[in-house]
Order: C-alpha cells, then sequence, then structure tokens
C-alpha cells in the first residue's frame, strides 16, 4: 500500500481557494508518487473560521467532487475533514472513497476541542468509522480524538490495523503529537498515518510533521515545518508479526479494568 500525505497549508476561509489546491496537491500525489491511498489535513475546506462556517461550510458539492476526484486518479481518498453542513448542524467530517469514487465511509469528529471553541460552533459526531482498504480494515479520527486511547483501542479491537489522523494540531504541542501518535501505533500494534497542515491561521500556528508509525512504533517517515508531500509504502502483514512477537491483544485482562 503507497499512502501520500498531503501536508498542506490551508487559507483562512476561503474553501474555493483551498479546493483548488487540493485539486493540484492530489493530482501530483497520484500521478508523481504514484500514491494509490492519499490523505489530507483536518478543516481543509474552511480552516478554523468557525465564526462564518453557517455561510461557507460545506452544503453536500464538496462531498461529491471528492468522490469524483477518488474516479479521476483511481485512488483510496482518506479526504481530511471539511466543515460539513447537515440539517441538525455543522460536524467536522471525515469522508472515505474508494478508487471508483463510491464513498465508503464518513466520519465526524465525537471529541470536540474546547481549546479552539469547536463546541460553540460545532456538533458532535456520535458514531466510530470502520472501512476496508485493499482487504485491511482501517479506522479514522480526527485531531483531538488522538488524546483518548480508549477510543482508538475500541477500533483496534474491532479489527482496525491501520489508523488515519488528520489533524490541525497547532504549536507549542508538537511532543504531545508525536508522543501521542506514537504510543497509539505501538499500544495497538497498528499502522498510524498522521496528517497535520502547516502555516497559521486564525492566531495559531501549525507545524506540519505530519507521519508514519508502524506497529512498532517505528517512526517511518516524518514531515517538516513546510508543504510537502510524503509517500511511504506499508507493508500490512506486519501488523500480524507484531501482533504475534508481543501478544498484547491475547494477554489483555479486561475483567480487571
Ligand atoms: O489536542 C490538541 O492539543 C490539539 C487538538 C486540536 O487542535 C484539534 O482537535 O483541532
Amino acid at each position: 500500500m503507497r499512502i501520500s500525505l498531503i501536508q498542506m497549508d490551508v487559507d483562512f476561509g476561503h474553501p474555493e481557494r483551498n479546493q483548488q489546491r487540493v485539486k493540484e496537491w492530489v493530482h501530483r500525489a497520484a500521478l508523481e508518487e504514484r500514491a494509490d491511498v492519499v490523505v489530507l489535513p483536518e478543516l481543509w475546506n474552511t480552516a478554523y473560521d468557525l465564526k462564518r462556517l453557517e455561510e461557507i461550510a460545506d452544503a453536500g458539492d464538496l462531498r461529491k467532487w471528492l468522490g469524483q476526484l477518488a474516479n479521476e486518479f483511481g485512488i483510496y481518498f482518506i479526504a481530511g475533514s471539511i466543515a460539513n453542513k447537515k440539517d441538525s448542524g455543522i460536524y467536522n467530517t471525515t469522508f472515505v472513497f474508494q478508487p471508483d469514487g463510491t464513498e465508503i465511509a464518513s466520519y465526524s469528529k465525537v471529541h470536540l476541542f474546547r481549546l479552539m471553541d469547536e463546541e460553540k460552533y460545532l456538533q458532535p459526531g456520535e458514531k466510530k468509522s470502520l472501512f476496508s482498504i485493499h482487504g485491511h480494515l482501517a479506522g479514522s479520527i480526527i485531531c483531538y480524538d488522538l488524546r483518548f486511547p480508549e477510543y482508538i483501542r475500541s477500533l483496534a479491537l474491532e479489527g482496525a490495523a491501520l489508523l488515519f489522523v488528520p489533524a490541525q494540531w497547532p504549536v507549542p504541542r508538537l511532543n504531545h503529537w508525536r508522543v501521542l501518535n506514537q504510543a497509539r501505533a505501538i499500544e495497538n500494534q497498528m499502522y498510524v498515518v498522521a496528517v497535520n497542515r502547516v502555516g497559521e491561521g486564525g492566531g495559531n500556528q501549525f507545524f506540519g510533521h505530519s507521519m508514519v508509525i508502524d506497529p512498532w512504533g517505528k517512526i517511518l517517515a516524518e514531515g517538516g515545518e513546510k508543504e510537502e508531500i510524503l509517500t511511504v509504502e506499508i507493508d500490512l502483514d506486519e501488523v500480524n508479526r507484531v501482533r504475534k512477537t508481543i501478544p498484547v491483544f491475547e494477554d489483555r485482562r479486561p475483567e480487571l479494568y
């Protein structure tokens, strides 16, 4: 599985500009990097322009366009997350597409990040997300969800071998970002593919450092602090090898905790 992480900047409150840039990045990932899985960061349509979400959140057109993009390039597309307007409110939602453009999953962030006022403008999601890529189960979370180990463990217990983490994780918490991503990979013996944006917006600076971590906790690739594509080839059989070497899932004692 060849995965490209799009570590991009996002224009604050300009969905059309960001859409154009996503098109260019996905084009590059598919044609130059030969990725078969492409991953974007969190809230890449609007950024944290939360006060204007009513006006600028996607009401369905972008979602449709993302499926067409997956189909055009024949990729699995974990389309980061977008501000997504529904009758019940605005959600921070990841849509996932298979190479023929069919939507195979959607996930709305369940833990809203109060430090950035998400709970004032967004509705929380109410369900987990698991989907299959090339026959392997994958889970998807968003940014702050990374701080909830029991949530991610529940995805692993349901079979996830791979976890996607679109994010807008700001300065100054790079050490949290790195340690938590590595911890989730080690404790769940799964691949973690974490994509953080770069640039600044709404008074926050975003440091990038997108990363791919293997089930043993090794960082296979890590971005710098500027825009770039990280492309990594991963071997999903490694998950079973690590789970056999240290059989954490067999050794659990859930009756005690
Ligand atoms: O948990 C953190 O430190 C960052 C979370 C965050 O920025 C987000 O969920 O958007």
